[in-house]
């Protein structure tokens, strides 16, 4: 199986400092759901692996939580797109969980749920912690400089990170270099 996995705040829709807390605030980052369509029409499974730790800190509940993803499937429908497993952690920092990147756990879902190893698939991120998941799994660590993506440049990046402007030249580069 061809499959995908992008963090989602700063990747797919644009990010705040405020948290993404309502559908409304949930507004995706110009070519990103485009992406996510051609990735889906060429065959590829894309899947989620987001930290929400707006849940811990009470900023929005689960059911919120659900419609932004709600969004995310309505827009892709307009596309004949569809968005695969999303997992996401819904802890604090201070919870001490064993799924909030960096750690692997949020990843370990998605390679359960599909019954598929990560070796190799491509998670594509804004922040450090993104690649620091990748890497514990043995996925290609992918930089996009979108939300905090060009802060995240500056910093020391794993070895063999690969960094884009944006999901979308991400994705042409996947497409072309997988024919
Ligand atoms: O980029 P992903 O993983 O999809 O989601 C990130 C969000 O959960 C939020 O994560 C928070 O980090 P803390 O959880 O407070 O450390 C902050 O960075 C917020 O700006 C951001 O919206
Ligand atoms: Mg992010
Ligand atoms: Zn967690």
């Amino acid at each position: 199986m061809k499959l995908i996995i992008l963090d989602r705040d700063g990747v797919i829709n644009h990010d705040s400092d405020d948290y993404i807390k309502t559908p409304a605030e949930w507004i995706p980052i110009d070519g990103s759901i485009e992406a996510i369509a051609r990735l889906y029409n060429s065959g590829w499974t894309v899947a989620v692996a987001t930290n929400q730790s707006g849940l811990a800190r009470g900023y929005y509940d689960s059911a919120t939580l659900d419609a932004m993803h709600d969004k995310l499937r309505a827009l892709l429908a307009e596309h004949h797109a569809k968005i695969g497993f999303i997992a996401y952690c819904p802890h604090g920092p201070e919870d001490d969980c064993q799924c909030r990147k960096p750690k692997a756990g949020l990843l370990e879902q998605i390679s359960q749920h599909y019954q598929q190893p990560l070796t190799g698939a491509w998670f594509v991120g804004d922040s450090l912690r993104d690649l620091q998941a990748a890497m514990s799994v043995q996925a290609v660590p992918v930089l996009v400089k979108t939300g905090k993506g060009a802060q995240t440049a500056q910093q020391q990046l794993p070895e063999g990170t690969l960094v884009f402007q944006n999901l979308a030249e991400a994705v042409e580069s996947l497409l072309k270099n997988t024919q």
